[in-house]
């Protein structure tokens, strides 16, 4: 037996013996037992540190390069997602300048009424829920994605599923429709990485700002210790948070007059000013192919002087589009919402990097 199996096989025996004992089909190991099984080494460890400092510089207004989010909408396929991490190592060093690229390497989808919940719940696509597989996965995955040298940024939904994440992680978000939740406030709390509250799925930017003072302040919250004991948790508040406005209602709220009122409700709550525009979802209007003009926009602001526009998310994959489960998967296509293919992100990312210089 590998030291991987062995370790997982030691981290299920301990769960199955506790007293409301799951079956050995339904066990999950302790986030130390998958640490153990994944680690992250010395040197990663110090990278992941050194980028996540980077990423909160940059949202601080100390680096003026823009913070780019960009990677699929979900990942079903790690194969492809570490095809897609190559292709964009070589372009971070391109752009380093003026871009620094953290790649979404999302899990878990939230979904508006039922559908495919990503990778960490379902990993064989097919319904089985084969959770305790999806985390292995992940959590492999999101190592080799590091690896790569990039910064990873992921959607927390389960707030359970966070420690077997976390130390990985350099930005992460707190979705539209939760973003309103006291849970996902009290998780951002605890974290070590930036946090970037999207705008409620209506459009509403209150509740971001709002989750945003509510996170900074420390909280007792229920959770998972890394032995997978159910503790009260002291978190010590996250000063590192931001707004994403990523549209709603089907409208778009990325325009400078959007973004101008979108300051001014920061600014007269005391927080960061400074924000990420997603590119995608509501202000795309849904349709993939125009997060370049949203993009553009962005940055033509950036160009008039709204230093504000620290950061922006684009959904892209290895290729243009998205396909349903069921079909015949092509590689490298969304299984979710549609995606800029590389071709397209390349460029828009080389485009504005020559315009930010
Ligand atoms: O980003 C992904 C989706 O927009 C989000 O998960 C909701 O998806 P759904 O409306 O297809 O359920
Ligand atoms: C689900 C996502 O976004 P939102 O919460 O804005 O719908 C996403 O970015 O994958």
């Amino acid at each position: 037996m590998n030291a991987t199996a062995a370790a997982l096989e030691s981290a299920t025996a301990v769960t199955s013996s506790s007293t409301a004992s799951p079956s050995a089909a339904n066990a999950l190991p302790t986030p130390d037992a998958l640490s153990a099984a994944y680690p992250v080494s010395r040197a990663l460890s110090a990278q992941i540190s050194a980028q996540r400092a980077a990423v909160k510089r940059i949202l601080s207004g100390e680096d003026s390069r823009l913070l780019v989010v960009v990677g699929p909408c979900s990942v079903h396929d790690p194969r492809a997602a570490l095809e897609y991490a190559e292709r964009l190592a070589a372009l971070a060093d391109d752009v380093a300048g003026q871009i620094l690229p953290v790649m979404r390497v999302y899990v878990e989808k939230p979904r508006t009424t039922v559908g495919w919940k990503g990778l960490a719940y379902d990993p064989d696509l097919d319904g089985s829920g084969d959770i305790a597989r999806g985390l292995e996965l992940s959590r492999e995955l999101m190592r080799d994605v590091a690896e790569c040298g990039l910064p990873i940024a992921t959607e927390l939904l389960q707030p359970m599923l966070a420690p077997y994440l976390d130390d990985l992680l350099s930005w992460v978000a707190i979705g539209a429709r939760t973003t309103e939740s006291q849970l996902h406030r009290e998780l951002a709390s605890d974290l070590g990485a930036a946090v970037g509250f999207k705008n409620a799925t209506n459009g509403g930017v209150q509740v971001a700002v709002d989750a945003m003072a509510a996170a900074a302040h420390p909280h007792q919250r229920f959770a998972m210790d890394a032995g997978g004991r159910p503790v009260v948790q002291q978190t010590p508040g996250n000063p590192h948070t931001h707004l994403v406005l990523r549209g709603g209602s089907g409208e778009p709220n990325y325009q400078a007059a959007h973004v101008r009122a979108a300051a001014a409700a920061l600014e007269s709550a005391g927080q960061n000013p400074r924000l990420m525009v997603d590119c995608s979802h509501a202000n795309a209007r849904k349709d993939h192919r125009r997060q370049s003009e949203v993009m553009l926009d962005v940055l033509a602001q950036r160009e008039a002087g709204n230093l504000n526009l620290a950061a922006l998310m684009l959904e892209s994959h290895l290729h243009e589009g998205k396909q349903s489960l069921g079909s015949t998967l092509r590689h490298g296509v969304s299984v979710t919402d549609a995606c800029i293919g590389w071709d397209t992100t390349e460029r828009l990312l080389k485009t504005a990097a020559e315009r930010l210089a």
